[in-house]
C-alpha cells in the first residue's frame, strides 16, 4: 500500500481514498457506536439535571418552565439518538440523527442567557466545557464539529451581547477564551482522528505484509516439496532413485521385523540392452526403460516400493510377500516385459529381463545382504540363459534341509521359499544371441 493511498486531508484528519476511509469507519464503527452511545446518556442526563439549578435559581417561574421544557426536549432527542444508534451502529457517521441533536442542544445552551440572564458568569464555562465535550467525546466527522461549535459560540457571545447587557470588553475576553478552547478542541480531535488512521494504514501494511509472506512461505514448501520429490526420484522413469528406495524400503524392513511379516526383494535386469542401445539407439533405449517402469509399477500394490539403481536395473521390495507370492509377480513382469512393444518387433528381436528373488532372513537388520543374494540369483539367471526368474541359492538349499520356517524374535514364522527349482526357464523364444 503507497504512502499516497495513506494521504489524510488536512483539516479533517481524514483518508483522502474514499475506499481506504470507509474501511476505517467500518472498522471503528461498534466502538464509535458505543462512544456515542454513552454520550448521548451522559447529555441527557446532564441537561435534566441541571434542571434543578434552574429551580433554584428562577424559582417556579415561567422561565424555568420554558427552560424544563428545552431541557425535557434536548433529553429525549438524546434517547431517541441513542435507541437509534443501538439500532443502526451505521448511522454514527451519518449526518442525521447526530448533528440535529447537537444542534438542538447547542440551541438550548444559547438560549439560557435570556432565559437565566442574573447568571450570565456560569454560561461561559458552560460553553467552554461543551465545545470541549463536543470535540473530544463525540466521534463526529471534524467539519462539522467545527460548524456546531462554531454555531454554539457566536451565538452564546452574540446572546450575551443582546440580553445580558455584558459589557463590550468581557464579550470581547470571552471571545477569545471560547475562541481558543475551540482551537485546542479542534487540534487535538484532528490530532486523534490522523492517529487512529494512520493506526489503521500501518494493520493494513502489516496485513498485506503479512499475506505476502505467508505466501511466499506456501511457495517455498511447495518448491521445498519439489525439490524434495526431485532429489529422490529418477528423470527419466519417474521411478524412487537409489537413495528414496532404500529410504522407503528401510521403512519396509523394519516394519517387517515387528510384525514378522515376510520381505523379499527382487532384482530386474533387461536382457542385452546394450545391444538394443547400439542398435536402435539411446532414445529407443529411453523409451523403452520408461516403458518398463510404467508396467511395472502397474503390475504392482500400492506397497510395493520399485526403484531403479541406474543403467537398466531396477530393484523391488515387496513388504508382506513370500518368496512363492513374490515368484508369481515376478513372473508376471517377466512375461509383461517380454509383451512390451519393441523397436525391431518384425526381425524377430524381443525384449526380455532376468529376475533374482531373495527373502529378507530373520535377524537380519539391513537390506544389504538380502540385496546381495538377489543381485547372485539375477547374474545365475544371466548365465543360465536370460529371461527367467531365478531365486537366492541359499534360500532353496536351505528350504530343502529345514522345511520348518525358522522364528525370529520379533515373532511369527517367515515362510520358506518353494521347492529346489531355483531357475524358471522362460517359455517362448528367446532373444539371446546364440
Ligand atoms: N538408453 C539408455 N541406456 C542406458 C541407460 N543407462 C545405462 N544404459 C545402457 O545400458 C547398457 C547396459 O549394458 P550391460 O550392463 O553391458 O548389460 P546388457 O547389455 O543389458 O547385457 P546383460 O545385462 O548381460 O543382458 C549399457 O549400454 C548402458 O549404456 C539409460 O539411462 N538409457
Amino acid at each position: 500500500m503507497t504512502a499516497t493511498r495513506h494521504a489524510l486531508t488536512p483539516w479533517g484528519g481524514e483518508f483522502r481514498d474514499a475506499g481506504l476511509e470507509a474501511g476505517f469507519r467500518d472498522a471503528i464503527r461498534d466502538d464509535a457506536a458505543d462512544l456515542l452511545r454513552t454520550a448521548m446518556l451522559v447529555a441527557a442526563a446532564l441537561f435534566v439535571l441541571l434542571g434543578i439549578a434552574d429551580l433554584a435559581l428562577l424559582g417556579a417561574t415561567p422561565s424555568f418552565m420554558m427552560l424544563l421544557g428545552l431541557r425535557l426536549l434536548v433529553a429525549a432527542a438524546c434517547l431517541l439518538t441513542w435507541w437509534t444508534i443501538r439500532r443502526r451502529p451505521g448511522c454514527v457517521f451519518a449526518f442525521s440523527p447526530l448533528n440535529p441533536v447537537i444542534w438542538l442542544g447547542c440551541t438550548v445552551i444559547i438560549l439560557m442567557v435570556p432565559l437565566r440572564p442574573d447568571t450570565s458568569g456560569l454560561h461561559a464555562p458552560a460553553a467552554a466545557v461543551t465545545v470541549m465535550a463536543l470535540y473530544l467525546f463525540v466521534p463526529n466527522r471534524i467539519p462539522w464539529m467545527i460548524a456546531a461549535n462554531l454555531y454554539l459560540t457566536l451565538g452564546f457571545l452574540a446572546a450575551l451581547a443582546l440580553w445580558a447587557r455584558v459589557p463590550g470588553s468581557v464579550i470581547l475576553s470571552q471571545l477569545v477564551i471560547l475562541g481558543f478552547v475551540n482551537l485546542v478542541g479542534l487540534l487535538t480531535a484532528r490530532r486523534l482522528a490522523r492517529l487512529q488512521r494512520q493506526q489503521y494504514a500501518s494493520l493494513l501494511d502489516e496485513r498485506a505484509f503479512n499475506r505476502q509472506l505467508q505466501a511466499e512461505i506456501r511457495e517455498r514448501r511447495r518448491l521445498e516439496q519439489r525439490l524434495r520429490h526431485l532429489a529422490g526420484t529418477d528423470e527419466l522413469t519417474g521411478l524412487d532413485n537409489r537413495r528414496r528406495f532404500f529410504e522407503r524400503a528401510d521403512r519396509a524392513l523394519r516394519r517387517s521385523r515387528r510384525s514378522g511379516g515376510p520381505l523379499t526383494l527382487c532384482m530386474i535386469d533387461l536382457d542385452h540392452f546394450k545391444r538394443l542401445n547400439d542398435r536402435h539407439g539411446h532414445d529407443a533405449g529411453d523409451s523403452i526403460l520408461a516403458l518398463v517402469a510404467q508396467r511395472c509399477r502397474d503390475h504392482l500394490r500400492e506397497i510395493d516400493i520399485i526403484g531403479r539403481f541406474g543403467g537398466e536395473e531396477f530393484v523391488l521390495a515387496l513388504p508382506d510377500t513370500d518368496l512363492d507370492q513374490a515368484r508369481e509377480i515376478a513372473e508376471r513382469l517377466r512375461g509383461c516385459i517380454a509383451g512390451l512393444p519393441h523397436p525391431a518387433r518384425r526381425d524377430g528381436e524381443r525384449l526380455t529381463a532376468t529376475l533374482g528373488l531373495a527373502r529378507v532372513r530373520p535377524g537380519e537388520e539391513t537390506l544389504a545382504p538380502a540385496l546381495k543374494r538377489a543381485d547372485t540369483a539375477l547374474y545365475r539367471g544371466k548365465a543360465d540363459g536370460r529371461n527367467r526368474v531365478t531365486i537366492d541359492a541359499e534360500a532353496t538349499a536351505a528350504d530343502s534341509e529345514a522345511p520348518a520356517a525358522p522364528r525370529d524374535d520379533a515373532g511369527p514364522a517367515i515362510p520358506q521359499a518353494p521347492g529346489p527349482a531355483e531357475a524358471l526357464p522362460a517359455g517362448g523364444p528367446l532373444g539371446d544371441p546364440p
